[in-house]
């Protein structure tokens, strides 16, 4: 029997909402220590199936058949009553065909069992019972996974990319005659993000910038979107899974190039981030969708303003990946980018920093010690983040000041480590 577990970062998109959905600019990631895990263990059977469960939810396991006769290789779920999942279901779909031919019942396979578990800070928890100090860690939330209340940080993305790395160790263990303890190394972890990337955006039938699957793989980084183009012809339905018949051949053959450089980088010790919960929500699609048509009908308007923006953000970038930033420059480019998104906020009307944020961040601003503030990702009313220097009296005061305001400090922090093997999961 093989068992292996991975975990795989959450994220916070520090600066370059919206333009790192273009590959020319690029964004500043930092990767959380909230994480997603996923267990798989072989079992004694050969099937073709695979048992996925997620114990922090109600109703929260499927069973996969595997149908090795078709090509492309198809996944279909076998209890019809089952609510579907399409990112776990593709997640199957893809590596199994990119590393089994097709027509075949493999000699080596063997059935499997996988448990997936994601970090309590991923959800909002409920009242902590009087009995006890802390949440058990997975708590469980008593509710259906679609029930859930989500406080942003990239569920999905490290779901599935700890969900395929576990798998992919898993099955090249089970091919390999003599498995050693299976590790991650570079060229692995670039073959695992490329098929999560894959999985990701077929099952949410859109391919954003990835950033979200780049922090639960390379960590915290500086994210370039790979070409759209690149995969646009491999994504498949959950249903059906049609495709052409070179289909495994055309992925292997994606699978396996480098997509777009990515720039690790580590948070400089002498500052901390602070991440606020707003819970007010919002809606990443639809605030995308505007300012894509925003752009179309005012070219040169949104050159200017994309360019603008991108000269923080890439100073930003350089000053933190050679950790020579003066807090004085640091900040002086954080104030830029929340004044350019203030001004998209009032060009396309959507609310990107609206006045009720800003009104927080600017008090955050008057803290001493305190660098950069902001809305992170697409904006809206989700979440805040401040970066300031890591000491005791500055962070006591940001935290008083988001508890007046109704924004909850969340328990998370940045971490260098992306994508793991977990050796002793508790
Ligand atoms: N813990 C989990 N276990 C199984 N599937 C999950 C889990 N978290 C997310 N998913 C899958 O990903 C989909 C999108 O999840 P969601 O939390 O909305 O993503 P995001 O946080 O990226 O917006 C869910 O509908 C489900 O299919
Ligand atoms: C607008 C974006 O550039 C950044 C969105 O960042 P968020 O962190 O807000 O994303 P969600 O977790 O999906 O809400 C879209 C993209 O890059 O895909």
């Amino acid at each position: 029997m093989y068992i292996s577990t991975c975990s795989a970062p959450g994220k916070v998109l520090l600066a370059g909402g919206y333009i790192v959905l273009d590959p020319q600019y690029s964004g500043l990631v930092v990767g959380l220590d909230a994480k997603g895990y996923a267990t798989t263990t072989t079992l004694s059977s050969r099937q073709g199936l695979l048992h996925v469960k997620s114990p922090q939810f109600i109703d929260a396991e499927w069973l996969y058949r595997v149908d090795w006769s078709s090509s492309p290789i198809r996944v279909f779920q076998k209890d019809e009553k089952q609510s579907p999942n399409p990112f776990v279901q593709l997640a199957i779909f893809y590596i199994l065909n990119y590393i089994f031919p097709s027509g075949k019942h493999p000699e080596e396979w063997r059935d499997l069992n996988v448990i997936i578990q994601v970090d309590n800070s991923y959800y909002h928890q409920p009242e902590l019972p009087k009995d006890l100090h802390a949440y058990p860690k997975f708590n469980f939330l008593n509710c259906k996974l679609h029930e859930v209340k989500k406080t942003g940080l990239g569920s999905s993305a490290a779901m599935i990319t700890s969900f395929i790395s576990s798998l992919f160790l898993t099955l090249n263990q089970l091919s390999d005659k003599n498995p050693a303890q299976p590790q991650l190394t570079i060229p692995s972890k670039t073959i695992i993000h490329n098929l999560s990337q894959i999985a990701h955006c077929a099952a949410q039938g859109k391919v954003g910038s990835g950033f979200d699957v780049g922090a639960a793989v390379w960590g915290s980084c500086i994210y370039r979107r790979f070409d759209p183009q690149l995969i646009q012809h491999l994504l498949v339905d959950p249903t059906h899974q049609l495709a052409g018949e070179n289909f495994s051949n055309e992925l292997r053959h994606i699978i396996s190039k480098e997509w777009s450089p990515v720039k690790p980088f580590t948070l400089p010790s002498q500052y901390r981030l602070l991440m606020g919960d707003v819970a007010g929500g919002s809606g990443t699609p639809g605030m995308v969708k505007k300012v894509q048509k925003w752009q179309k009908e005012n070219k040169a308007d949104s050159q200017k303003l994309f360019d603008d923006l991108y000269g923080h953000v890439s100073t930003l970038q350089q000053l933190f990946v050679s950790a020579t930033g003066s807090s004085v420059d640091l900040r002086n480019h954080f104030q830029s980018i929340r004044k350019i998104l203030q001004s998209l906020t009032s060009k396309v009307n959507v609310d990107i920093e609206p006045e009720a944020q800003s009104k927080i961040l600017d008090k955050l601003e008057a803290i001493e010690g305190v660098i950069g503030t902001g809305v992170p990702g697409a904006g809206g009313f989700d979440a805040q983040f401040c970066i300031l220097q890591n000491e005791k009296h500055g962070i006591e005061k940001v935290i008083n000041l988001w508890n007046s305001s109704s924004v909850t400090p969340m328990q998370v922090g940045p971490t260098d480590a992306g994508l793991s093997v977990v050796d002793n999961l508790q």
